[in-house]
Parts: structure tokens; C-alpha cells; sequence
């Protein structure tokens, strides 16, 4: 992984210019599918879709329950962009590569980001098959230096100096909290805080203790970067979790977790996932950025 890579403005440019001479859509909100989450996009209309490795500049999923593909489309009235499958630190992707979609869509008029992603609980009220609203994360990448922000400040993106209070919109997670009540999944339903770790192995027990000592609800390998960007160049948040796994925090217990165990909770969860988000992106007030 190149830390110090740099991509220009005009890389970024260039790609969203490619999209835009490919798809009429001009969309408003965009969604970054987790694991096994990829269904997000199904319920868009008029789709056009494009895969990663035909987009100029866009890096290649390599992860199992990530499709690798950029789905436009219109769902409830908004104009919507959707990655089946997003980019891992942990697939030997710089940061600023991991988040590179986010600015092309900054770029395509984007105002409001979703990010999903599959995650293991710390907390002791949250079950495989919940579904956690982000209300704060824990970059620990970006804790010690790993952040995709380093480097020279694009000042036509935003400020080099980003406050990351607040991150996660609070009209936006207090709609899915009403929304949840109202498709009648209120049980599944929590706020909490999730913290990215590195990956890609799951944690060790004494690693698991200490995320719970410091206040972490669940973990998982992606999103804070992404949402780093996201919040550098002004666009809203609104970030879940589906909790797939506990995370074994006693010597005592033999359970273990694994990647396939994760798809399978993501995909009987999808649905509900897909009705959420449909529902919330239907209420979202959006301007007309379309550039
Ligand atoms: O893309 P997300 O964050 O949903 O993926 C999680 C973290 C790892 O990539 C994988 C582990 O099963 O799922
Ligand atoms: N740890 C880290 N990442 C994850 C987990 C986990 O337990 N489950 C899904 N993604």
C-alpha cells in the first residue's frame, strides 16, 4: 500500500465526467453497500449499472459479497448511485483509493452519503441480525496516522482542519429510528458507536476486552474513511451497521467467527435493511445539486 499516493482533482473529475457522459441519472443521495448488502440497489428504477473495472480511475473489489459494481437509478422520486461492494485497507488499497468514490460523487452533486456495513457487536444488548445507527465512530486508523486526508489539502474539496463532531446526521438517524418503529422492527433496532479497525482478521479476545472497555458497540473494517471524505467535502451522513457476529470477548466461549457466517446474517437482514433505507431516502429533503 503507497501511503503516500496522491490523486489530483482532475483524476477525480475525469472519472465523474466519464459517468456523466454514460448515464443521464444525476444523483442526489449515494449509498456504499456493505457486506452482503449488495440488494440495496435492486429496488432502483431505470437502472444503469457499470462495472468497477470499466470505470477510468475506479479500484476492483476483491472481497467475497462485494459485486464490484456502480448502480444508477431512482428510488422514491430521488436519483440515487449505489456501490455494490466498496474498497478495504485491507485489500492493499491506499486510503485515498479506498475512498475515491466519494469524491466522484461530490463531483456528480451529490449531497447525502449512506454507508452500510456488516459488523460484530461489543455490546452486550446488541444481537446477530440488529441493526445499529451509527451515532459516532472510532477511526483507529486514522488515530495513528492512517487517514485519507493525509497529505496535501485539496482546498476545492474542503478545509484542511475537518471537524468530525457531529458526523453523523442527527434529523437523518433520528428519521431511521422512527422508521424502524413503523415497519415494526423496533426490537432490532439501536443507536450506538462503531469503531474501524484495520482487519482483515477478527479480533483477539484481549482486543475485543479492550474495544468494549473504550465504549466501542461494534466493529468492523470499513466506513470511517469513508466518511472522513464525505465530511471534508460537506456532504450529510447517515451510516448502519448490521450487527452479523458477537464478538468473543471470553476465554470461555468457543464460538468463533467467520466471513461466511457474516454474508449469511447480512442476506437474511438484507430485506429489512433495503426497506429502511428505501424509506428513508424517500423522506430525505434533497436540493437540486445536479452538476
Ligand atoms: O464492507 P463491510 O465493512 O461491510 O465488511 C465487513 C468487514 C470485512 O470486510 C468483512 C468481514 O466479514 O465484513
Ligand atoms: N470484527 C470486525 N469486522 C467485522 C466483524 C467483526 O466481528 N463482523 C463483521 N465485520
Amino acid at each position: 500500500m503507497n501511503s503516500k499516493e496522491q490523486i489530483s482533482h482532475d483524476d477525480y473529475q475525469k472519472t465523474a465526467d466519464w459517468l456523466k457522459s454514460q448515464t443521464k441519472h444525476r444523483p442526489q443521495v449515494a449509498i456504499i453497500c456493505g457486506s452482503g448488502l449488495g440488494v440495496l440497489a435492486d429496488n432502483l428504477k431505470c437502472q444503469d449499472s457499470f462495472a468497477y473495472s470499466d470505470i477510468p480511475g475506479f479500484p476492483q473489489s476483491t472481497v467475497q459479497g462485494h459485486a464490484g459494481r456502480l448502480v444508477f437509478g431512482e428510488l422514491k422520486g430521488k436519483t440515487c448511485v449505489c456501490m455494490q461492494g466498496r474498497f478495504h485497507m485491507y485489500e492493499g488499497h491506499s486510503l485515498c483509493k479506498t475512498t475515491f468514490p466519494v469524491r466522484v460523487f461530490k463531483l456528480l452533486g451529490v449531497e447525502t452519503l449512506i454507508v452500510t456495513n456488516a459488523a460484530g457487536s461489543l455490546a452486550d444488548g446488541l444481537r446477530p441480525g440488529d441493526i445499529m445507527i451509527i451515532k459516532d465512530h472510532v477511526n483507529f486508523p486514522g488515530l495513528v496516522g492512517m487517514n485519507p486526508l493525509f497529505g496535501p489539502n485539496d482546498d476545492k474539496f474542503g478545509p484542511r482542519f475537518p471537524a468530525m463532531s457531529g458526523c453523523y446526521d442527527k434529523g437523518l438517524r433520528s428519521s431511521a429510528m422512527e422508521i424502524g418503529k413503523q415497519l415494526g422492527v423496533s426490537e432490532l433496532m439501536h443507536e450506538g458507536v462503531y469503531a474501524m479497525v484495520g482487519g482483515p482478521n477478527f479480533e483477539s479476545i484481549a482486543e475485543a476486552r479492550l474495544l468494549h472497555r473504550l465504549g466501542v458497540d461494534a466493529v468492523g473494517m470499513s466506513t470511517a474513511p469513508e466518511v472522513v471524505i464525505a465530511i471534508h467535502c460537506g456532504l450529510k451522513v447517515f451510516g448502519l451497521s448490521l450487527i452479523t457476529n458477537k464478538v468473543v470477548k471470553s476465554y470461555e466461549d468457543s464460538d468463533s467467527v467467520n466471513h461466511e457466517g457474516v454474508l449469511e446474517v447480512s442476506r437474511l437482514r438484507s430485506q429489512t435493511v433495503q426497506q429502511l433505507v428505501t424509506e428513508l431516502v424517500s423522506r430525505m429533503e434533497t436540493n437540486n445539486n445536479a452538476v
